[in-house]
């Protein structure tokens, strides 16, 4: 009976069970009733009490020193970051905490069945909050942006937070997260989805889309009736929104974003995802959900198993949905959501996120929504000009030299001796493994994420990336979307993408949240077919285009080419206005540059030093997908 097969559902219940579980019912007698952070439905839209949980949880504190990891990681001491800053202490994957599952706490404090405070103890106070807020973010970079919108009704933007009733307790979210003002994703998106409205959305990357659906989502929630979940197996949990995402970090950093974003709000949000053992997840989820994190996998397991109804689901969203519904996920993704127990399009709200939309997706992707409305901010699949982006003709064999001339022209420049984190894409996990090997042995630790290594590797590399640890991530396209690591200065595409929204993608991961980041690309002849949509999108926003790559791209105007390059992918934004005609509106993309990121000398100029060896990456050998 007092089994709690949501947070939500312990609204239904009695606030008598606020802290006695039925297997640990002596804990919690210290804590008076009035410390609980339950909150029945009727009081969540109040203002979250200041009665905070005590912040002395440990689980709460991120890095405080150098991560230990299996990794070769560190320079011996010298140029390691000082792993101190705040901003590594509030950002996901556990911080500093020891490798291993039962790391992952879901938010909650077991023994006293506790919220724990995801923004640490050290920004809750007003001061904090004024004090530090936008600071950063270079929001004027984002306000030239054209955006587009079609479909029926479509509500007004919004200038503000404060316009838009999300609810005081995640205003309070909102404002610990120092986010001072919405990005114009946000400004957009947040009254459609409030509207109940359907909603495919395209923005930049790094342009806070994250937020964007998982506002509405939580508030929605909060302001919701507690529904009545079914009395199926007790083991059967119902959450009401799900949220899926291609690669199981960035489930788990949208997880760790939407539990703060959740904070005592009274929404519970579970993550599930594949790599790691299902039997603490299936526990996270009896413990309750409202909002489920997965991918798609993972999910159809749990579906499978009886463990997971999507019968009650209101809300759901797929992030890089063109990725969600492209031919690997595609079946997936129609069997949750079309095979199960989900409720059809029209019932449930559906909202599709991405910086990149092809036609072709876009149109397989409306047999998920009703009456949906399509935003672009910026044009589809275009870059943002916050990155200054290089591309360097350079011949397979001399591709490890010169990327060493590029690492010592960073470490040179880098401010006090530090690294800036730099991010090295390869087109195979063996070449990843190779190249991490070859940077190592030459002075330079680096570590490696992709589909071969265990997910606990996979995320102890992130970890000691993300905290200066290991200051170069040598990644295949399992890192290319979504992920969201602070202080990524360069983004380095050591073997190019086949597709040039991959592009788009990778270089994504630096020159985000107003931020100004530096990308640097390796073109030889083997890239020739990704040469026309390179310039494109390179001219697109803003950026000198060497005269070799424009000839290269005028040779290949009329031939073979990428996927997107002959004009489909410059066409119209959303494809229902589309027919048949190429390029669409005068109001692309525009916007000054975004100024450089550098820190080292001109895009040529750095001679490739022999004596490195070959590289010997042919394309396309394995999937970097798992
Ligand atoms: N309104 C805001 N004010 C300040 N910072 C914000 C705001 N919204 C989001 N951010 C920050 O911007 C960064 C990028 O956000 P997010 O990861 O959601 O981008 P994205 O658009 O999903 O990118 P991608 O396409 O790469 O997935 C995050 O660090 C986030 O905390």
């Amino acid at each position: 009976m007092s089994t709690k097969t949501s947070w939500a559902d312990m609204a239904a219940n009695s606030a008598a069970e606020n802290v006695t579980s039925a297997s640990n019912g002596a804990v919690g007698t210290t804590s008076a009733p009035a410390r609980s952070t339950y909150v029945p439905p009727h009081l969540r839209n109040r203002p979250a009490s200041s009665d905070r949980p005590a912040s002395s949880d440990s689980t709460a504190q991120a890095y405080n020193g150098p991560v230990t990891t299996n990794d070769r990681s560190g320079y011996g001491g010298g140029s390691r970051w000082a792993g101190t800053r705040n901003d590594y202490n509030r950002s996901g994957y556990g911080g500093g905490r020891a490798g291993g599952w039962g790391g992952r706490s879901g938010g909650w404090d077991r023994g006293r069945e506790r919220e724990v405070n995801p923004f640490g103890d050290d920004d809750d106070t007003e001061e904090a909050f004024t004090e530090q807020e936008n600071t950063g973010i270079n929001f004027d970079a984002y306000e030239d942006i054209p955006v587009e919108t079609s479909g029926d009704n479509v509500p007004p933007p919004v200038n503000t937070f404060a316009e838009v009733d999300l609810g005081e307790a995640l205003n309070l979210n909102i404002r610990r997260c120092k986010y001072v003002k919405p990005t114009p994703v946000q400004r957009h998106t947040i009254p459609i989805s409030l509207a109940g409205r359907d909603l495919m959305a395209c923005a930049q990357t790094g342009s806070g889309k994250t937020a964007a659906f998982c506002f509405p989502i939580i508030s929605g929630i909060m302001k919701g009736q507690p529904p009545q979940r079914p009395l199926r197996g007790a083991r059967t949990v119902y959450p009401l929104a799900l949220i899926l995402s291609p690669t199981r970090e960035l489930s788990m950093q949208i997880h760790d974003e939407a539990k703060k974003f959740s904070y005592q709000t009274g929404v519970k949000v579970v993550v599930a995802y594949g790599g790691a053992p299902i039997n603490h997840q299936l526990r996270e989820l009896e413990r309750g959900v409202d909002i489920l994190v997965a991918t798609p996998g993972r999910l159809v397991d749990l579906l499978e198993r009886a463990r997971v109804s999507l019968q009650l689901i209101k809300y759901l969203a797929l992030d890089e949905a063109d990725r969600m519904l492209d031919m690997g996920f595609e079946p997936q993704i129609r069997k949750i959501v079309e095979q199960m127990d989900m409720p059809p399009a029209g019932v449930r709200q559906t909202m599709l996120f991405s910086a990149t939309f092809p036609k072709e997706i876009q149109r397989l992707a409306s047999d998920f929504l009703a009456n949906y409305i399509f935003l672009a901010v910026g044009r589809v699949g275009s870059s943002t000009d916050l990155i200054v982006q290089r591309v360097e003709f350079v011949h397979e064999s001399d591709k490890r030299s010169h990327l060493m001339d590029l690492l010592h022209a960073q470490r040179e420049n880098g401010v006090q001796g530090k690294q800036a984190l730099t991010l090295v894409f390869v087109e195979t996990k063996k070449g990843a493994d190779a190249l991490e090997n070859w940077l190592y042995v030459n002075g330079f630790p680096a570590t490696t994420i992709h589909g071969d290594r265990s997910q606990q590797e996979r995320e102890m590399a992130l970890r000691s990336f993300k905290s200066g640890n290991t200051p170069i991530l040598v990644a295949t396209d399992v890192a290319a979307r979504g992920l969201d690591i602070p202080h990524v200065a360069h983004v380095v595409n050591f073997d190019l993408p086949n597709d040039i929204d991959d592009y788009v993608h990778r270089i994504g991961r630096t020159g985000r949240a107003g931020k100004s980041g530096l990308a640097t690309a390796f073109f030889n002849e083997n890239n020739a077919s990704l040469a026309k949509a390179l310039a494109d999108l390179m001219q697109e926003s803003n950026q000198e285009v060497p005269a070799w790559l424009s000839r290269y791209a005028a040779a290949r105007s009329f031939g073979g080419r990428n996927r997107r390059s002959g004009g489909g992918r410059f066409g119209g934004r959303d494809y229902r206005r589309d027919g048949s005609s190429g390029r669409g509106g005068s109001d692309y993309y525009s916007g000054g540059s975004g100024g450089g990121a550098g820190g080292y000398g001109g895009s040529t100029g750095y001679g490739s030093s022999a004596g490195y060896g070959g590289g010997g990456y042919g394309p396309g050998m394995s999937s970097a997908w798992d």
